[in-house]
C-alpha cells in the first residue's frame, strides 16, 4: 500500500535520510523502529509532505505522491497522528474533531470515533488542553479518523502516557487494523508494545534502512544492535 524507495532527505546541509526503503503492506501494521534521532519522525513527515524529499519515490496505492501537497495526501487517505499530538488546546474536543472533518466537507463526527473513544463524546465540550495525556492521544487519533484514512501513521502514540492507557491505545490500534481493515504505520520505541501491536517491522539506524521483516524475526541480536541504548 505504501512503498518508499531510495528516499533521501536533508535538513539544510545535514543529510538525514540515506536511501531509505520501506514497505507497508495493505491491511498490515508495520512498526518503524530505531534509537532516538535515527530519522523515524523525519520519515513520517516526508511521507505526509511536511518535509520535502531530496530524491526517491513515495508510492501510495501504486500512485506516486511525493510531488503532492500535504492536504492532497491527507484527503487521499493518509492519516497522521504526530508526536506530541498537536491538538488545539483552546478549542473544545468537538471543535477539534469538526475542524478535521470540515477538511473533507463533512459536518458530522464519524460513529467509529465515538465507538472507539466514548470519553471524547462525554468530554465533547471540554477544552482539548484540559484533557489528560491519554485522552489527548485519543483525541489526536479520533481527529485523524475524521478524514477517513486508509493508512494511519502514528508517531510514538504511547509517549508520556500511563501504563493502563498505553494498553488501551494498543487495543484501539489493533482494532482499527484488524476489525476496520486500516493499514497502520507505527513509530514506537517500546519493544513489548511494538511486538504486541505490529506484524511487521522496519529498523532505521543513522538515517539508513538496516533491517525489516515479520515481527517474529525481530530477534535479540537485532534488538541489541539497533534498539537497546
Ligand atoms: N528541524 C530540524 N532541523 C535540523 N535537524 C533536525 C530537525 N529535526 C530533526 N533533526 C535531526 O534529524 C535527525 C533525525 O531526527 P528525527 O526526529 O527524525 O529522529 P527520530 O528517530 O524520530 O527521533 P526520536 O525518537 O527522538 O523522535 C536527528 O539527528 C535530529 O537532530
Amino acid at each position: 500500500m505504501l512503498s518508499i524507495s531510495q528516499l533521501n532527505q536533508f535538513y539544510g546541509e545535514s543529510h538525514t535520510l540515506w536511501d531509505v526503503d520501506l514497505e507497508v503492506p495493505a491491511g498490515g501494521c508495520t512498526c518503524l523502529m530505531g534509537r532516538n534521532g535515527v530519522g523515524k519522525t523525519t520519515v513520517l513527515k516526508t511521507i505526509m509532505g511536511l518535509l520535502p524529499a531530496a530524491s526517491g519515490e513515495i508510492r501510495f496505492d501504486g500512485r506516486r505522491i511525493d510531488g503532492e501537497a500535504t492536504e492532497r495526501r491527507a484527503r487521499g487517505g493518509i492519516g497522521y497522528v504526530p508526536q506530541g499530538r498537536e491538538i488545539f488546546p483552546l478549542l473544545s474536543v468537538e471543535e477539534n474533531l469538526r475542524i478535521a472533518r470540515a477538511a473533507i466537507g463533512r459536518r458530522d463526527i464519524p460513529e467509529i470515533v465515538h465507538d472507539l473513544f466514548p470519553v471524547l463524546h462525554e468530554m465533547r465540550h471540554r477544552r482539548g488542553g484540559d484533557l489528560s495525556g491519554g485522552q489527548q492521544q485519543q483525541l489526536a487519533i479520533g481527529r485523524a479518523l475524521c478524514l477517513e484514512p486508509s493508512l494511519l501513521m502514528l508517531d510514538e502514540p504511547t509517549e508520556g502516557i500511563q501504563p493502563n492507557i498505553v494498553r488501551e491505545i494498543g487495543d484501539i490500534i489493533r482494532r482499527l487494523n484488524r476489525e476496520q481493515g486500516l493499514t497502520v504505520l507505527l513509530v514506537e520505541q517500546k519493544l513489548p508494545f511494538a511486538r504486541r501491536t505490529a506484524d511487521t517491522f522496519a529498523i532505521l539506524d543513522r538515517g539508513r534502512s538496516v533491517a525489516a521483516g515479520v515481527m517474529g524475526e525481530l530477534d535479540d541480536s537485532l534488538v541489541r544492535r539497533y534498539l537497546t541504548v
